[in-house]
């Protein structure tokens, strides 16, 4: 029988003390829940100098920012768990660390990282860390080529393959990401002064062959252990330091799908930035974060391409320009499913903070349109940009 019950503040503080590993376990006194993602709970775990020292995170039997109504599998903190555990092994530096988990109780116990910050408030800010992109690329480098048949041994990539099977939270992808922003849906959320434009994705046939595409690539090409949600709320910054948090997605996907996922979120700064700063503020902003989107792919694909070099075990993958010929099939994947992030978080239900915090309406509803005529562009021209010197061009001619 399942020992599940939903925390309290006092249950996290007594989970904590058994099991977040301080010294003195009785001067951790009191929590608070501090989450403000879509789906868990989080406990920030106090100590008697009212320092927070550890988190508690427990995952409810429903998606928390819909309620009871939408009910979804506690396996997800296993997932997570096991998946920030995985790719802690591979980039301990860059990885929250887990100290603890309990499937049945759906609870894991972690590094608190409250010296850091959440980027994408600090992008909202207008606030720029110039290793952390590189710093990315690096962690998606790490975690995906290891977990790939280039380095995998192939009875454990398919065991892997098997324990991150991850039906439910895909599916919230498939159609959060896929489906409902080109069609009429309840929880699409869009302004409504961009009905036309989101009529028109309705209608592009050619755009929604596209689209299928990638969704049918995130079905089936099972190419390395994906974080799976690696936005700019999913990542703690600090001066020259960058952590990953939040992995529940985690499944074995394409590769490509983590990386657009990541470049897409710094592409909806880039479109928000002229709401949210004066001018001048915004067009720094905006080199920055095309700065950011370079970094990111530039130090993914180098670093890929050096372990590859290096540590491939595969013999057949291991041959030499076989590497840079399967990062060309990322880099299309890259550019379209970053397009996909850019559109699932304008026309659809996930909605952010680089656009929800613009006050101008005007302003807000033309920083939408931007994100979604550069997501519509890039799905479709996702084979036919040769670079990332190509890529740069594209969005700066999207306006
Ligand atoms: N390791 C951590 N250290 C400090 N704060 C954290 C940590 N993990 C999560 N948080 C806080 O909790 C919030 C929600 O966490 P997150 O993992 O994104 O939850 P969800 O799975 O519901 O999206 C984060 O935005 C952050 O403020
Ligand atoms: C119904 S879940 C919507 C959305 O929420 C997740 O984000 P987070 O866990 O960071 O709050 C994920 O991006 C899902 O697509």
């Amino acid at each position: 029988m399942s020992q599940y019950r939903t925390f309290t503040a006092a249950d996290a503080v007594e989970y904590a003390r058994q099991f977040g590993g301080v010294d003195n376990p009785d001067s951790l006194v009191d929590s608070l829940e501090v989450g403000d993602g879509n789906l868990n709970l989080v406990f920030k775990i106090f100590d008697t100098q009212g320092v927070s020292r550890i988190i508690v995170k427990q995952a409810l039997p429903y998606v928390r920012c819909v309620g009871e109504s939408w009910p979804l599998t506690l396996d997800r903190a296993r997932l997570e768990a096991e998946t920030l555990i995985e790719h802690g092994k591979f980039c301990p530096e860059h990885t929250v660390k887990i100290l603890h988990y309990d499937a049945d109780l759906a609870v894991m116990v972690m590094e608190d990282l409250s010296d850091h910050a959440i980027w994408r408030g600090e992008l909202v800010k207008g606030k720029n860390y110039p290793l952390a992109a590189t710093q990315l690329g690096g962690y998606l480098a790490q975690t995906l080529f290891h977990t790939s048949d280039f380095f995998q041994h192939p009875y454990q990539k398919k065991k892997d393959v098997i324990r991150f099977t991850n039906p439910e939270l895909c599916d919230i992808t498939e159609e959060l990401f896929f489906n409902e922003p080109y069609e009429q849906h309840d929880r699409n959320a869009y302004p409504r002064e961009l009905e036309r434009l989101a009529e028109a994705l309705r209608d592009d046939e050619e755009l929604k062959v596209a689209v299928a595409g990638l969704k049918h690539r995130f079905f089936s090409n099972a190419e390395a252990l994906l974080h799976g949600d690696i936005h700019s709320g999913s990542i703690f910054v600090a001066e020259g330091r960058l952590k990953v948090i939040d992995a529940e997605f985690g499944f074995y996907g394409p590769i490509g799908f983590d990386i657009g996922t990541a470049i897409g979120n710094l592409l909806i700064s880039y479109c928000a930035a002229p709401g949210l700063l004066v001018p001048r503020e915004a067009a720094d902003a905006r080199e920055q974060r095309l700065n950011d989107v370079r970094d990111t792919w530039n130090s993914f694909a180098e670093g890929f391409l050096a372990l590859a070099a290096e540590k491939s075990t595969d013999r057949a993958l291991a041959t030499p320009g076989y590497a840079r010929e399967f990062l060309g099939k990322v880099w299309s994947d890259t550019i379209g499913y970053c397009g996909t992030e850019l559109i699932r978080r304008t026309v659809g239900m996930s909605q952010v903070a680089d656009i929800k915090n613009i006050d101008d309406r005007a302003m807000q509803v033309e920083c939408v349109r931007q994100a979604i005529t550069l997501g519509r562009s890039l799905i479709l021209l996702a084979n036919h940009v040769p670079d990332i010197d190509a890529l740069i061009m594209r969005i700066r001619q999207n306006g």
